[in-house]
């Protein structure tokens, strides 16, 4: 038989005995061009396929060629597989994700057929029997209708797209990733490519083309953690609290650290693709004569001068030299109760919803949003009139550093206001255990966490503490896998804490990258607002 041959890559070579000796039927031409599809594909998606699986191809009954796609179509149909199939099709929006989930429920059902078949498991076989189909529909269209079937029952478009437009689409994604991460500040990006086990200056496209790496690495991580066995994991302040993990196998646990390190990982990434200034806005165009009244010298020092432990009567939070200050009377009682009212509004009208975060055991929160007049007018009265004195706290806040003399050594960050506020409710039995707003900036871009109370009749023994922890080294932390090795060295004194109090027109600011805290179980309903003051 005449072959073209133009190519000499294994793979292709490979291709065509198979095809010479599977389908001598078929004429120079057709053989071509198929060979062709065939050595495309297996060069583009799994270089060095080994081929070598050809005499499976066979089976006692004749070539896979007149079999494979007739055989799924029982499995695929049974009510169960397509019942999974559906639920995940209305469940996941995004195509990547949906094939991913894809895989896994298809091979249980594929097994059986691939093992009938000769074909390996897992990803080489799904390719093999997808070659073949295709092969054997260029010329039998019969097949090509059946293979389309079965795309449809597994929710598919029946064509699969052709293999270039994939390509394209793929270089695409990695070339606006790459332009994406380009934009971030090395500072920014180093972490994320330290977590993906690059160097901390790997270039945008190395760090782009480790993404899909993701899922791995946050396996390895969890490994990584498990092996230093479960007391090193599961404990107050630590990455997984013991009712988490009370009766797990370390199976389920090794899957709940999985889960932890990958929603970590992916808000590192996307920390990293969102630039600060796209959702952000300048302090300046926020300021108000309250914020700057209230805010002095001082507040600026108790958070970024040097964070010495200071004894200060009534102010034991500053004896743990971790970056609080606290101002109490900011704002007028009667706005706080007004807006109190306004929030059990917001309640009963379902808007109030829980939080998702397993730290954080039934708390329930509303955001209010202030990026245009419109949202802001949607706000009632005197809530919107409390977030905007709130707002424009981070002015005030650079006018103060601003004012301070170089012996105060006081560092204010480029500061940026993310323009929406959080009001969050704390019922009997709800608390926040141990946690920091945003680990060492790499998975948010948080910088300064702005509390304001609205708990106008709170006495003592009603609960619902801020808990202020003092800060410790970890002795492991030199152990601790690069790229997490700096957020992994900083950890919660236990021993070391302050409870304030969540006193009705009390501000406590702290900075979220560096203080350990908790909300205590209240024993009555507590309201608390808060802004989180951005900067890279
Ligand atoms: O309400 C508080 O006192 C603190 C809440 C908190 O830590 C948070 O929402 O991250
Ligand atoms: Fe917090």
């Amino acid at each position: 038989m005449a072959m073209r041959r133009h190519r000499s890559s294994s793979g292709f070579a490979l291709c065509v005995q198979y095809f010479e000796e599977a389908h001598s039927g078929i004429g120079p031409a057709e053989a071509c061009l198929n060979a062709d599809i065939i050595s495309a594909e297996v060069d583009v998606r799994e270089p060095g396929l080994d081929l070598n699986c050809r005499g499976h191809w066979r089976t006692p009954g004749g070539h896979l060629a007149d079999k494979a796609p007739k055989c799924p179509e029982a499995a695929y149909a049974e009510p169960v597989f397509q019942g999974s199939i559906r639920k995940l099709r209305a469940e996941v929006a995004d195509e990547l994700k949906f094939l991913t989930g894809l895989g896994p429920l298809a091979a249980a059902v594929q097994a059986p057929v691939f093992e009938r078949f000769g074909l390996p498991r897992g990803q080489r076989g799904v390719i093999l029997m997808k070659l073949a189909i295709r092969l054997i529909s260029t010329w039998n269209p019969e097949v090509k209708t059946l293979a389309g079937d079965l795309r449809e029952m597994l929710c598919l478009p029946r064509e699969e797209e052709d293999i270039t437009s994939t390509i394209k689409k793929a270089e695409d994604g990695l070339m606006q990733l790459e332009s994406q991460i380009s934009k971030a500040p090395l500072d920014v990006r180093g972490p994320l490519a330290e977590a993906l086990l690059l160097p901390y200056k790997a270039s945008p496209l190395e760090i782009a083309k480790a993404v899909p790496r993701l899922h791995k690495r946050a396996e390895e991580l969890a490994e990584h953690h498990l092996a230093r066995g479960r007391e090193s994991v599961v404990g107050e302040g630590k990455l997984l609290r013991a009712e988490e993990a009370d009766g797990a196998s370390d199976e389920q646990l090794k899957s709940k650290l999985l889960d932890l390190f990958e929603r970590y990982l992916q808000k590192m990434l996307s920390r990293v693709i969102t630039p600060l200034d796209t959702f952000t806005k300048p302090p300046e165009a926020f300021g108000c004569s309250w914020a700057q009244q209230l805010v002095s010298r001082g507040t600026v020092t108790e958070l970024w001068g040097p964070c010495l432990a200071r004894q200060v009567p009534d102010k034991d939070w500053l004896g743990l030299g971790v970056g609080v200050t606290v101002l109490d009377d900011t704002v007028d009682a009667a706005v706080v109760a007004k807006a109190r009212m306004e929030l059990a509004a917001l309640e009963d009208a379902g808007q109030v919803t829980p939080s998702k975060d397993p730290c954080n055991v039934g708390a329930r929160s509303v955001w209010l949003h202030f990026e245009s007049p419109e949202e802001t007018q949607q706000t009632p009265p005197a809530l919107r009139s409390l977030c905007e004195q709130l707002l424009g706290l981070p002015d005030a806040l650079l006018r103060a550093a601003a004012s301070c003399s170089p012996n105060d050594s006081v560092v204010a960050p480029r500061l940026r206001v993310h323009p929406h506020i959080m009001a969050a409710t704390y019922r009997h039995g709800a608390e926040y255990h141990c946690h920091k707003d945003s680990y060492s900036g790499t998975d948010n871009q948080r910088m300064v966490t702005v509390l304001l109370y609205l708990n106008d009749d709170w006495r003592p023994g009603d609960g619902g503490e801020l808990r202020v922890y003092g800060d410790k080294l970890d002795e492991d932390a030199a152990q601790a896998p690069e790229g997490l090795r700096k957020e992994a060295a900083s950890m919660p004194d236990m021993d070391r804490f302050v409870d304030i109090a969540p006193l009705s027109g009390r501000i406590v600011m702290f900075r979220s990258r560096d203080v350990w805290h908790a909300v205590r179980q209240p024993r009555e309903q507590r309201w608390a607002m808060t802004l989180w003051i951005m900067a890279d």
